[in-house]
This record gives C-alpha cells, sequence and structure tokens, in this order.
C-alpha cells in the first residue's frame, strides 16, 4: 500500500516550492502522485466530466486545482482516492499503480478534508478523530494518544474539545477536527476539496495560515481544490488553473502565473490586482528592509533629536525602543520639540510623548500582512521585530511597492522561491 517517498527519493520534483527550498525544513513525508490520460464520463452524460488529464504531483508538494463551478476539479480530485471511479487512465501514488487496488484500503492511506467537514454527528470529537486509526487497527493507547496531538497539532485544546459533539462547535472549529481527522492516520497524501470554503474570511484566513504552517512541519503531499484564486496563491506551491474538463490552462508556480498568465483565460483568473497579490508571496525576511533612526529609552532628548536631524530629510519619525530594544512608539519632530520644551535639559526621553508604536510584525509574515499591519499602523511604515521582539527594521510603502512590481533590488527573494533545487537529499 501506498508509503511515504523516503527522504532520499524525496521531494526534488519538477515544481519543488519555495516552502520545500527552505533549509531548515524537513523532508518530504508525502508520496508522489501522478494523473495518466485520466478520464471520466458519468453515466448518462454526454460529454466527460474529465478529460485526459495528465498531471504530477511532487512527493511534499501542495498543488492546487482551480477553475470555476462545474469543469471537474472535485472529479478529478475523488478520483485519487477513487471516490470516483475514472472510466479510463491511470494513478500512481509513491510509485505504485493504485488504479486497479481495494478502494477502501486505498482510502486509509489518504487524508480527505472537504467543505462539509463530513464529520459524524454522533461522535464525539476525538471518536470522529480516532475513526481510520481504528480501523487500521492501530493499538487504542495509540489512537488515544494520536487523538491529543492531532488536536493539539490544529490548534484546539484536548481537554476542551475531545469529548464534544460536532453541533457545539464553530464552522472553524469544525474544519479544524475534519483536518485533524484527514491527518490522523498519517497518510502521506491529503485531498482538501474546498476545505476552508464554509467558514467567514478571517476564520478562512487563520485556517489557511495553520494549514501552510502544519505543511511546513508535516510535508504532505496535498491536492487542494478551491475556485478561490487568492486561496491558491497563498496556499500553493503550483496552481493547476483549470477549464472545462479539467483541461490544464497552466500548471505553475504562483509567480509564474501571476508574472504571466498563459492566456486569456488564466488572465482572467488570476483578475485585477496582481501586483497585490504578489504580497502575499514574500515573506518579510526575503525583503531588504528600511531603516530609521531609534533611541531607546534611557537616551537624553538632546541625543534623540540630534539622531532624528542626522537621518535622512525624509526621516520624520523617531522609534523609540524600550529597555529590551523592542518598539515602544513613534516620535515625530515636533513630539521631540514640545517634550524639550516641557522638560529640563538631560533628562531621558519621556515615555507617554509620540504615538504609542500599535502594530508589529514579525520576520516570518508576509507582505501582504505587513500592508495591514502598515494600514492600521497611522506611521506609514510599521516596525519588523526579530524572533526575541527586538526592533530588526521597518517596511513601508516603498518596499511594498518593490515587492508588488518586482524591482530588481528584491530578485534575491524570487529566486529564493524555486524548483526543487537545494532541497533536503
Ligand atoms: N454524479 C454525477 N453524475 C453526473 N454528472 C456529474 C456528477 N457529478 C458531477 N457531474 C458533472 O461533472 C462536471 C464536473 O463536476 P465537478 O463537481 O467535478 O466540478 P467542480 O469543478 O468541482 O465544480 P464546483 O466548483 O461547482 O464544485 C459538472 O458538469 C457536473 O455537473
Amino acid at each position: 500500500m501506498v508509503e511515504p517517498t523516503s527522504p532520499t527519493s524525496g521531494a526534488a520534483g519538477p515544481g519543488g516550492s519555495a516552502r520545500s527550498a527552505e533549509p531548515d525544513r524537513p523532508a518530504a513525508a508525502g508520496a508522489s502522485i501522478r494523473l495518466d490520460n485520466l478520464t471520466k464520463r458519468y453515466p448518462d452524460s454526454q460529454a466527460p466530466a474529465v478529460e485526459d488529464v495528465t498531471l504530477d504531483v511532487a512527493a511534499g508538494e501542495t498543488v492546487i486545482l482551480v477553475g470555476p463551478s462545474g469543469c471537474g476539479k472535485s472529479t478529478t480530485l475523488k478520483m485519487i482516492n477513487r471516490l470516483i471511479e475514472p472510466t479510463s487512465g491511470r494513478i500512481t501514488i509513491g510509485g505504485e499503480d493504485v488504479t486497479g487496488i481495494n478502494p477502501v484500503a486505498l482510502r486509509r492511506t489518504i487524508g480527505y478534508a472537504i467543505q462539509a467537514t463530513g464529520l459524524f454527528p454522533h461522535m464525539t470529537v476525538a471518536e470522529n478523530i480516532a475513526l481510520v486509526p481504528k480501523m487500521a487497527g492501530w493499538p487504542r493507547a495509540k489512537v488515544r494518544d494520536r487523538v491529543e496531538e492531532m488536536l493539539e497539532l490544529v490548534g484546539l485544546d484536548p481537554g476542551e474539545f475531545r469529548g464534544r459533539y460536532p453541533r457545539r462547535l464553530s464552522g472553524g472549529q469544525q474544519q479544524r477536527v475534519g483536518v485533524a481527522r484527514a491527518l490522523a492516520a498519517d497518510p502521506p497524501v491529503l485531498l482538501m476539496d474546498e476545505p476552508f470554503g464554509a467558514v467567514d474570511p478571517i476564520t478562512r484566513e487563520r485556517l489557511q495560515d495553520q494549514l501552510i504552517r502544519l505543511q511546513r512541519e508535516l510535508r504532505k503531499t496535498i491536492v487542494f481544490v478551491t475556485h478561490d484564486f487568492d486561496e491558491a496563491i497563498k496556499v500553493g506551491d503550483r496552481i493547476a488553473v483549470l477549464r472545462d474538463r479539467s483541461q490544464i490552462a497552466q500548471f505553475d508556480t504562483p509567480e509564474a502565473i501571476l508574472a504571466s498568465p498563459a492566456d486569456d483565460f488564466v488572465a482572467g483568473f488570476v483578475g485585477a490586482g496582481a501586483g497585490v497579490k504578489r504580497l502575499h508571496l514574500k515573506r518579510v525576511r526575503e525583503v531588504k528592509l528600511a531603516d530609521v533612526p531609534t533611541a531607546t529609552v534611557d537616551d537624553p532628548l538632546e541625543t534623540a533629536l540630534h539622531l532624528l536631524d542626522a537621518g535622512s530629510a525624509s526621516a520624520d519619525h523617531l522609534l523609540l525602543l524600550d529597555r529590551e530594544r523592542r518598539p515602544h512608539s513613534w516620535l515625530r519632530r515636533e513630539d521631540l520639540t514640545r517634550a524639550r520644551s516641557a522638560e529640563p535639559a538631560g533628562e531621558p526621553l519621556p515615555l507617554s510623548a509620540g504615538t504609542p508604536v500599535r502594530s508589529r510584525i514579525g520576520v516570518d509574515m508576509t507582505l501582504r500582512d505587513a500592508l495591514e499591519a502598515l494600514l492600521a499602523d497611522g506611521a506609514g511604515r510599521v516596525a519588523v521585530t526579530g524572533q526575541d521582539g527586538a526592533y530588526a527594521g521597518v517596511v513601508d510603502m516603498s518596499t511594498l511597492l518593490n515587492a508588488m512590481h518586482g524591482a530588481p533590488g528584491e530578485r534575491g527573494a524570487e529566486e529564493a522561491r524555486p524548483t526543487g533545487r537545494g532541497e533536503p537529499a
């Protein structure tokens, strides 16, 4: 039965991904998937729902199937775990032809999460998650431990949630349980059919973030269906844009599709605002941060004013740091001169002067997060902090504009999101 691909036969597949090229990332636990000339013709239907599709998914890769309603995304997905039997063609997982094997046994090795979550209402959260491990004959204690581990993994407190019934969960919590259940038997392959479709946009963003985090750790092979292109570029290593009958209009990285859509159909899917969408693809640590003059709370006022004067002409703000060098407040020149007239010379900076730093961002956040934080903070820039919370630089509008338009200074980041080169062997 389908086994995870060994690290040595690993993930340096045709697409690879930015995430898979990160040096600290573990080797893929997923298995490669290949669809060969796959066709599905439903009984009594004139045209096939899926026609002659050939697609390669590398081990550990997240591939998104995106396309208009009725184009055949779900049918394609469900043929991979044989919930729908192909009319013709072949499916290979981890190098094994699974087209003819027992579909029930096959499905135990493939996690499956869907929009409606498919949780059994008469079973508790724990019973739902335990379902497949139990069917696979895991010992009771191992199943119990696994349920706890899965709940922790998707961010639900086991003590609070294991005994609840699905109807007593919010939509987002149900979807997380759905993902926990899909992952419970540690399958190398995870199929997700609009898994976050039924929740509000904020919860949806959170669930997407969580999936990205999980995937960094787990490196399953994921095939994910959505009709939301923004979700596709955020979550996917590669995106297959499908037209009618699951015909592949373009299959490439999000960057490549955003930068050069193959035709008008794909361009229509990319839609307006491709530049802003690019912000989803870059993390703060990948761009060159801007700098602003900084002073700490122990510095005398005069020093702060001097620093501001010594900064570039555009330096109209000084960032005050606390003793741990964490961003504390933004000080404008007026704030400093006002403070100077109120304080005797040589006094340290008053902590109450200026505007408190309302938002700050970590280096692992995306530039899209940075844009939102920047808009939320009145200073026209947002302070970036490192792992220890200390000031690391700022993201300002020009950082964002450069990233949106792929300015030459940002190429390094683009090259860092590559094609499986440098993959740990
Ligand atoms: N059981 C079925 N019997 C007959 N035709 C079907 C069946 N299921 C799907 N179809 C048809 O096959 C085509 C592809 O359907 P599918 O559900 O795969 O599309 P989709 O891209 O996932 O759509 P959506 O985004 O709306 O969920 C559609 O024309 C649909 O009407």
